[in-house]
């Protein structure tokens, strides 16, 4: 693990699932929403579980890519919000949803895009939860979060030989 990352938090698909159920009963209040526009490819997990208990049908994708693993890189915008979910009003009325915000920088980019969206995520690190209207953990900066589509099941050894928390 790079030395930034001091902390793991490894979470499980029952895990995540509960928390995307508990991020759900969050949003219950804030809406209605007309659409949820998913940021891929962590935000697609989250947005299906949401739309799925508030019953929005109509999904959208905005196309972002920063890290590589545990690498930050620069933000590419592979695909924008489409006309018929942005609108002219500045996204009032659209659900955002990705699975974390860690520095910020891809809820800063597509804020921008949908000034007027309700920006949720099921976690978040401090540099990024200002920019987040509803979330569900924090969790340190120095933690890398470790989403169930990224692992598998692996020996682990013995707290005695050295095993990490
Ligand atoms: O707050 P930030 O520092 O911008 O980091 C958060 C973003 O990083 C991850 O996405 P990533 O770019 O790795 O792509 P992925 O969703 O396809 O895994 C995560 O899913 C968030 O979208
Ligand atoms: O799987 C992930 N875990 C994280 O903690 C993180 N931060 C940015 N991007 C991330 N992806
Ligand atoms: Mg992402």
């Amino acid at each position: 693990m790079d030395e930034k990352w001091q902390k793991s938090f490894p979470v499980s698909w029952d895990q995540f699932h509960r928390d995307a159920r508990a991020l759900a009963w969050r949003l219950h209040g804030e809406g209605p929403f007309s659409a949820v526009v998913a940021i891929t490819r962590g935000g697609l997990v989250p947005a299906a579980v949401v739309a799925r208990e508030l019953g929005i049908r109509i999904i959208e994708t905005v196309c972002v890519a920063s890290y590589d693993y545990e690498k930050q890189g620069e933000l590419q915008v592979l695909k924008g919000v489409g006309e018929a979910v942005a609108g002219s009003d500045g996204g009032k009325h659209v659900l955002i949803v990705d699975d974390l915000v860690d520095t910020g920088a891809t809820a800063r980019a597509v804020r921008a895009m949908l000034p007027h969206a309700h920006f949720a995520t099921v976690y978040a690190k401090p540099e990024g939860r200002p920019l987040v209207d509803t979330f569900v953990t924090e969790v340190s900066q120095d933690t890398w979060i470790y989403l169930p589509w990224d692992m598998g099941l692996a020996f682990t050894p013995p707290i005695r030989d050295g095993a990490k928390v």
